[in-house]
């Protein structure tokens, strides 16, 4: 059980990728623990989709590397929901439920196929003609019945309206793996993360446990307090 309680969901050492002469990011060293909701957030530019790209294997890292649940990365044990979502908009939801359970070693049918239930998803219907919130709804469907120890989302948030919003945050919440993910709208990410990831000009600027960084800041009392304090640091711009 102490063994358990220790082994880390995510762990970056020294992560770095540059592209040309062109550091997206550098030297990211973090970890987080396992059932952390992690919001990664940071100006335009600050290398958010870099470093989600590199811990799903999208990406190979110029410099160190990932651990995932104490392993070197395997892509099979992280699920991602990418910006452009979901992959392919032509297709029904059913015929991606069978794509996921084709492609999945681990694939949970009953967790997928209850998870659009509970969200009200037609599964007959195609991707294309669902609204945006719906289609995240079906990415982070296909995510659960992944089974994977890490949830990753690149921007779920985007271009939805507050109810589509409150929606995907409330999917989010309900989840028991480790989440990771970015956004820019910080007021819908304090009500469902416990930790935190700050990105400036591709560097970890802070992370930890809200309770742990708040309690380094006094002058902070709420995440959003936090993160505009650092953004106003003209250090953080690129
Ligand atoms: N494939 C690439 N080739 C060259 N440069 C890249 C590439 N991908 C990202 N970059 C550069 O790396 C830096 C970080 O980009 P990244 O997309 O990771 O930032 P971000 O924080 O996700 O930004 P945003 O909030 O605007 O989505 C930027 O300067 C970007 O131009």
């Amino acid at each position: 059980m102490e063994e358990e309680d220790t082994v880390k969901a995510l762990e970056a050492d020294g992560l770095g990728k540059r592209f040309r002469t062109r550091w997206a990011l550098r030297e990211a060293t973090f970890e987080l623990p396992a059932g952390a909701r992690c919001a990664l957030v940071g100006p335009n530019g600050a290398g958010k989709t870099t470093l989600l790209n590199l811990v799903t294997g999208l990406l190979v890292p110029t410099t160190g590397g990932v651990r995932v649940l104490g392993r070197p990365l395997e892509p099979s044990r992280v699920a991602f929901v990418a910006q452009d979502k979901p992959l392919y908009r032509r297709w029904s939801v059913a015929d991606l439920l069978r794509y996921g359970a084709a492609t999945n070693p681990r694939w949970d049918r009953h967790a997928a196929a209850s998870f659009l239930r509970a969200h009200e998803i037609p599964v007959q219907e195609r991707a294309d003609r669902l609204s945006g919130g719906q289609r995240t709804l079906v990415a982070l469907a296909l995510a659960v019945g992944k089974r994977a120890g890490l949830l990753v989302l690149d921007e779920p948030l985007a271009e939805l309206d507050p109810l589509a919003r409150i929606q995907v945050m409330d999917a989010v919440r309900e989840q028991e793996t480790t989440v990771l993910l970015s956004s820019h709208i910080l007021a819908d990410l304090a009500g469902v993360c416990d930790h935190l990831i700050l990105l400036g000009a591709g560097r970890v600027r802070l992370c930890g446990s809200f309770t742990e960084l708040l309690a380094a800041r006094p002058t902070a009392t709420t995440m959003e307090d936090l993160v505009l304090d650092h953004l106003r640091d003209p250090g953080l711009a690129r």
